[in-house]
């Protein structure tokens, strides 16, 4: 039985942010292989080395529409001494026979169709008069002109992805262009994302006094995918241990990691707390502004991390402790944000002790910086604008216009 009178009050020294990332880190093992359709691999990490089977190009192709053509045929050719050669074949791309070029005659050849055995250059289209029987042709070309080499891009047998290299649009493209149908890849980390809060409920519906509407659910499962991840998002719960562990009981099995909102602070209605306490996840404060109510550990096997129910400390606290352990468990290479440094163009205070994320706005092209609003950890529509995230260390108190500050950069 939970008592409601009693307001909790640790007496633990306060965790550092490295302390608390790595507890979270450690929480989560990379996941299993698999393979998977090339189409159903974006944003996920390579599990293995791609090698090319085959060079690219493949073959010597042509670079333009025009003919091909042996060079020294065309010795003095300009456009007041056109040379003029018989067209012998048509050589479309995809044309798989591959008929030589023989002395004193062109082919008519499409970019990316098969440079005929004999012929070392091609004219485009544009300097003749782009005969079908017979083909004027106003300029010499140089060997090896328009013609793109096999192996230009890639020698075959080169690695041309390599192991945990996250797969994105020309990722996808380059494995595909060297024939593989199918890739091997970290499963995507499986996620659980509940929110708790008896003064919440579902957008759509009308507010009573007293209520809001339910805004960490969606944000943070968006959060959990754009980190490469799969987020089930489930139905938010109210201030009550029976239906959080009601709520969230079925979907355990097949999960890497449960994230709460909420219900983690001192108060007396602390249902996420209530639930985990004592049984695997342990709940600490962390010397961060915002998100300094933390809890990680794990429950029935199933690593488990609370957020702090105010929706910047959620948003940021996801990005500081969750993000980079959640990209090492999907195999991702990369798993920190772009850090840059930048000038602030305004004043502001730091509580001492505490390292303090504020939102920000970064101007690459003058280097600086300015804030998204204030510090308040309530303030959603103010980081809804910044872009940025400046670290500022747990000794700065007060950063002044025009000093240097760090920012990680968002997406
Ligand atoms: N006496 C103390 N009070 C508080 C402390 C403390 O140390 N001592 N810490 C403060 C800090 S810092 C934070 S952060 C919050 C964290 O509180 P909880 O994680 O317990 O979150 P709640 O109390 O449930 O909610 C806080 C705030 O956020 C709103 N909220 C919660 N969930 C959602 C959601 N899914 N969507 C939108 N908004 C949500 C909620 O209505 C509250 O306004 O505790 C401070 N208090
Ligand atoms: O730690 Mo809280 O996140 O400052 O509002």
């Amino acid at each position: 039985m939970v008592d409601h009178r009693s307001v909790s009050n640790s007496p633990a020294p306060m965790l550092s942010v490295d302390e608390h990332r790595a507890t979270v880190a450690a929480l989560l093992p990379s996941t299993p292989v698999e393979r998977r359709p090339l189409a159903e691999c974006l944003g996920l990490a390579l599990a293995e080395d791609l090698p090319a089977a085959i060079p690219l190009p493949p073959f010597h192709n042509s670079a333009m529409d025009g003919y091909a053509v042996r060079v020294e045929d065309l010795a003095g050719a300009g456009a007041d001494s056109p040379v003029a050669l018989p067209v012998a074949e048509d050589v479309p791309a995809g044309r798989v026979d591959n008929p030589p070029l023989r002395p004193g005659t062109a082919h008519r050849i499409m970019t990316g169709a098969q440079m005929p055995p004999g012929a070392d250059g091609v004219v485009p289209v544009e300097l003749t008069d782009g005969g079908v029987e017979q083909v004027h042709i106003q300029r010499e070309p140089s060997p090896g002109a328009n013609v793109r080499r096999a192996g230009d891009d890639v020698a075959r047998g080169t690695v041309v992805l390599t192991h945990g290299t996250t797969l994105g649009a020309s990722q996808i493209g380059v494995a595909a262009a060297v024939g593989a149908a199918e890739l091997a890849v970290h499963r995507p980390p499986r996620v659980l994302v509940l929110s708790t809060g008896s003064e919440l409920v579902a957008p759509g519906v009308p507010l009573q006094p007293g209520q809001i509407y339910e805004s960490n659910g969606a944000m943070l499962a968006a959060a959990v995918r754009q980190a490469g991840a799969e987020a089930r998002l489930l139905r938010f719960v109210p201030d009550d241990v029976a239906e959080f562990q009601a709520e969230l009981e079925p979907h355990l099995a097949d999960t890497d990691l449960v994230l709460t909102s909420g219900g983690v602070s001192a108060g007396a209605y602390e249902v996420v707390k209530d639930a985990f306490e004592g049984q695997g996840v342990e709940f600490r404060k962390v010397a961060v502004q915002p998100g300094m109510p933390q809890g990680a550990g794990s429950y029935r096997n199933v690593a488990v991390v609370t957020l702090p129910g105010n929706p910047v400390s959620s948003m940021v606290s996801f990005e500081v402790f969750v993000r980079s352990a959640l990209r090492a468990c999907g195999g991702h290479r990369v798993r920190e944000r772009v850090r840059v440094r930048a000038t602030t163009t305004e004043a502001a205070d730091s509580p001492e002790g505490k390292r303090q994320f504020r939102r920000g706005r970064f101007a690459p092209d003058s280097g600086s910086v300015s804030w998204a609003g204030g510090a308040g950890s309530h303030l959603l529509a103010a980081m809804a604008t910044a872009d940025c995230l400046v670290d500022l260390p747990a000794a700065t108190t007060r950063v002044e216009p025009g000093d240097s500050v760090t920012a990680l950069l968002l997406d």
